[in-house]
């Protein structure tokens, strides 16, 4: 589900699209191959485009919400910008632990016994969200929602329901075609 203002919506999908939008060949996390690929650093390097998408993800959070948890590495711009908006600690989640200094892979606010949002930037098969939500929660996170800006409405709604995960988009397939014009 995106967010439910329709023009905000439909402005960030015309400008994420602009920014962010490639074509050509490209292999996806997944191993899916791809026509098309959105350069999430394009938008999250733009700091006008990239608080304005933390303002619009702010009112996807759900009450109660005590942690934001930020995936590697496109996730971790979008939790600051939306840390800065909702006021809520940020935690920076590693696909793999570093191998020295404090080696964890939950770095910044603790999750052991909160309730945590899972933050992404881009959810194709959802995968990438599954293993990390399985990775916080061995270390006691209440994990049940997650938020990400592009949601590309490739199954990523569906992998999460089948781990007891809500996911809520800034925008998705939708708004990206019309996007596209
Ligand atoms: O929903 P999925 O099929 O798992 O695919 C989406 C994932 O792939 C991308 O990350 P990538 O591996 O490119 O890493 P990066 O953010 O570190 O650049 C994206 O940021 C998501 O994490
Ligand atoms: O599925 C992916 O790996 C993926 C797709 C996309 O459009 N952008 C991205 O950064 N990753």
């Amino acid at each position: 589900m995106p967010i439910t203002d329709d023009a905000i919506r439909a402005d960030l999908a015309h400008r994420i699209y602009a920014t962010s939008h490639l074509t050509g060949e490209f292999t996806l996390r997944s191993g899916r191959v791809s026509n098309e690929y959105f350069d999430k650093y394009r938008f999250e390097s733009d700091p006008v485009l990239l608080a304005e998408v933390a303002e619009a993800m702010a009112t996807l959070v759900p009450e109660g919400i005590e942690v934001l948890a930020g995936l590697e590495m496109g996730g971790i711009p979008v939790v600051t910008a939306l840390a800065r908006v909702t006021g809520l600690p940020a935690c920076f989640v590693r696909k793999s632990a570093k191998k020295y200094g404090t080696a964890k892979f939950a770095e910044g606010a603790d999750v052991d016994g909160k309730r945590v949002l899972i933050v992404e930037d881009v959810i194709t098969s959802g995968g990438q969200v599954v293993l990390s939500t399985a990775d916080l929660r061995g270390i006691g996170a209440q994990i049940t929602d997650v938020v990400c800006v592009i949601d590309r409405s490739e199954g990523g709604t569906e992998a999460l329901s089948a781990e007891g995960l809500t996911l809520a988009s800034v925008v998705n397939r939708d708004d990206l075609n019309a996007a596209a014009g």
